[in-house]
């Protein structure tokens, strides 16, 4: 059985986050008296070299499948271990700083120079600042997403909100069009919309309110894998209705393209209000 990866957990009073040092990824956080925001299996333990499905994994430099055959699903970065540079608090609130570079891992799918920082800021409000910068001479086109695994009560009794109009891929079905109203999740979801609105969940079952917004992202991802697929995913199994993903991402065809010496951040913040 492989090890438990490092983890970083840190509680200002304000908040309490844990970040894993394996893929930069945040797995916990709550307001203090607040359940906790993201989900993790309840019982499923994370392990090493295995990408959780839970937390905010961080997607890059790609979104799903790879640009070659093999290429591993949402990129190479949340399976490295990123270098922790610093945990700082002040006034309640920590800040985690994190940084991949080729030094740390490199992949042939996607061989350009750069250097990626990730800061995860963790108060009322949970805020994950991804920034790539291209180091090299050349443009590069980039995919990523904040894939966060947001903690639901019931994910068939939650209203997702702010998407009505945006316009709709939805993978299951493989059709485009507008999306309209409120969602409601009434099987497996798998849908990139693009818009940079701010989304909200309305939960009942928690009676509370997540949201959602985001800035240098071009789409939004609803994603649950509901009970036959969540079936195979064994850090989801019975466990599908405890979540429902609203990922911030630039998807294919929304990758950006990154001039030399430009950097590019995604910023995704989460807040909880009362129903
Ligand atoms: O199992 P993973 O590679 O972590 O992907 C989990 C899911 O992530 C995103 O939400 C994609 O839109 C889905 O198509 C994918 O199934």
């Amino acid at each position: 059985m492989s090890a438990t990866p490092r983890s970083r957990a840190t509680d200002t009073g304000t908040a309490a986050v844990e970040v894993l040092d394996e893929g930069a990824l945040v797995l916990r956080w709550a307001p203090a008296g607040r359940d906790p925001v993201l989900f993790v299996h309840p019982e499923v333990p994370v392990r090493s070299g295995r990408p959780p499905h839970a937390g905010v994994p961080v997607c890059w430099p790609w979104f799903g499948a790879g640009p070659q055959p093999g290429a591993p699903s949402h990129g190479f970065a949340r399976s490295a271990t990123w270098r922790h540079l610093a945990t700082t608090t002040e006034g309640g609130v920590a800040t985690l700083a994190y940084r991949l570079t080729p030094d740390d891992v490199t992949h042939p799918a996607w061989p350009h120079p750069y250097r990626l920082d990730l800061a995860v800021t963790s108060g009322e409000d949970l805020e994950l600042s991804l920034r790539t910068t291209n180091t090299g001479d050349a443009p590069v086109s980039l995919g990523e997403a904040l894939h966060a695994y947001l903690a639901v009560g019931d994910v068939r009794q939650v209203t997702v909100r702010g998407l009505d109009g945006a316009p709709v891929h939805d993978k299951v079905t493989g059709r485009d069009g507008v999306h309209e109203g409120d969602l409601v999740l009434t099987g497996e979801t798998d849908r990139v919309f693009r818009t940079d609105a701010a989304v909200t969940v309305e939960d009942p079952v928690l009676g509370r309110r997540l949201v959602v917004t985001a800035e240098g992202a071009g789409d939004r991802v609803v994603w649950n894998p509901w009970a036959d697929k969540g079936a195979g995913i064994d850090d989801v199994g019975d466990a599908w209705p405890g979540f429902v993903c609203v990922e911030a991402a630039n998807a294919a065809p929304d990758a950006v393209i990154v001039a030399p010496g430009d950097t590019h951040a995604l910023t995704y913040r989460l807040r909880v209000e009362d129903l």
